[in-house]
């Protein structure tokens, strides 16, 4: 089938580009004002909590929701006028939405048979499509017959076959188990990688995002509060809600009490903690959180060979211990109540403090990140 949209494709302009989109449900804000750009051949994920906007912000790309305001172009041209079927898009809703009477050719072909396209044509669409996705020997089959993985390749040539080539997957994974989603994940990656299209794939699960994205935006609130490369999100985050949402990060509250020089230093709970400025503007008396994920946290009982407080540590009472398998996590708890969580590779339960115990909480320097938002 030629429905001419491969044809008009500027290769130069980015597949997505989403300028100022606001999406308003009656007097209901599901996204504000986001600005977002994703590069052809890309895997980028949506990822956030539940009602963040992240399957508006979808549905809106795929030309299922009209904005309120802004626009959306697909490889540098404006779609806002056209209807899901005469995008470059196209939406895959889960895992296993193929037609279970028809085996892997008929479920593949079936959008241009509807199309009323020759059938020689769609025979040779279908065979290319098929060899893409690594399912020439699976064309027989029925949905029944084929892996959770090849269930996904269908339906990844079934985007082929049309032309389509930015495919957005609306939690793909949810419907499956833990194991399978996480076999599914990397089927995914891997399929998207030799095929080589633009995926835009939302999720609520970290992991999933971690497992499969060149970079991820974060949305909550109707924003896209973040985005970069995963590592990056996972590392260095820039916004507080971006650790709190991503790895398992100690957030704490403080108030600057010394904002010269390239550091800064923090009251947080009684304890004076340094930290980068990162080149951040702040002022004295300016509240401010820090972040520091759970495994970068030493935790050792206070005792007299401990070294003095040097900014990178705090004291605590001991709290519990969760063993976890891989990890455990020992939970300790600030004067001022806030919880800190150092997360060590699965130890043994032998020396672990008494409940109130104080201990002393460490880190290295670099690994303390100041937030201002
Ligand atoms: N048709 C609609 N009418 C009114 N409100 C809607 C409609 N669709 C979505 N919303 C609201 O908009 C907000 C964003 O919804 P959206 O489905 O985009 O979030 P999400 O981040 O994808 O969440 P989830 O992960 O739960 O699917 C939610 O508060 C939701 O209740």
């Amino acid at each position: 089938m030629t429905n001419g949209i491969n044809h008009m494709i500027n290769q130069a302009a980015p597949a997505v580009e989403v300028r100022n989109l606001a999406k308003h449900y009656g007097s209901f804000v599901a996204l504000k004002n986001v600005n977002v750009s994703i590069a052809a051949g890309e895997y980028f994920v949506l990822l956030g909590p539940s009602g963040g906007g992240k399957t508006t912000l979808l549905r809106t790309i795929g030309g299922f929701h009209k904005p309120t305001a802004g626009e959306v172009l697909l490889h540098g041209k404006s779609v806002g006028h056209l209807p899901p079927d005469k995008r470059s898009t196209t939406m895959v809703f889960q895992a296993y939405a193929l037609f279970p009477h028809m085996n892997v050719t008929q479920n593949v072909g079936y959008g241009l048979k509807v199309a009323g396209l020759p059938k020689a044509q769609i025979a040779d669409k279908v065979a290319n499509a098929l060899e893409q996705v690594g399912l020439t020997n699976f064309a027989q089959r029925k949905p029944h017959e084929l892996s959770g993985g090849q269930q996904q390749r269908v339906q990844l040539a079934r985007a082929i076959v049309l032309d389509r080539d930015i495919l957005l997957l609306d939690e793909p994974l949810a419907a499956l188990d833990a194991q399978l989603r996480k076999d599914m994940c990397l089927e995914l990656k891997h399929l998207q990688e030799k095929v080589g299209i633009t995926f835009i794939h939302v999720t609520h699960n970290q992991e999933e995002a971690m497992t499969v994205a060149d970079r991820i935006a974060l949305i909550a609130n109707g924003d896209l509060v973040e985005f970069g490369r995963a590592r990056d999100i996972y590392r260095a985050p820039e916004k507080t809600f971006t650790a709190s949402f991503v790895g398992e990060n100690n957030v704490l509250k403080g108030k600057v009490s010394d904002a010269n020089g390239t550091s800064v230093t923090v009251d947080v709970a009684g304890s004076k903690l340094k930290v980068d400025k990162r080149g951040l503007a702040v002022t004295d008396g300016q509240e401010v959180n820090l972040s520091i994920r759970s495994e970068c946290v030493a935790l050792n009982p206070v005792n007299g060979t401990n070294a003095p407080a040097d900014g990178h540590s705090i004291t605590g009472s001991y709290d519990e211990s969760v063993y976890l398998g891989l990890t455990t996590s020992h939970l300790a708890r600030l004067r001022d109540g806030t919880e800190m969580v150092s997360r060590v590779i699965a130890d043994s339960d032998d020396s672990l403090p008494e409940a109130g115990a104080p201990v002393r909480l460490s880190w290295k320097p670099t690994d303390i990140r100041l937030h201002v938002e």
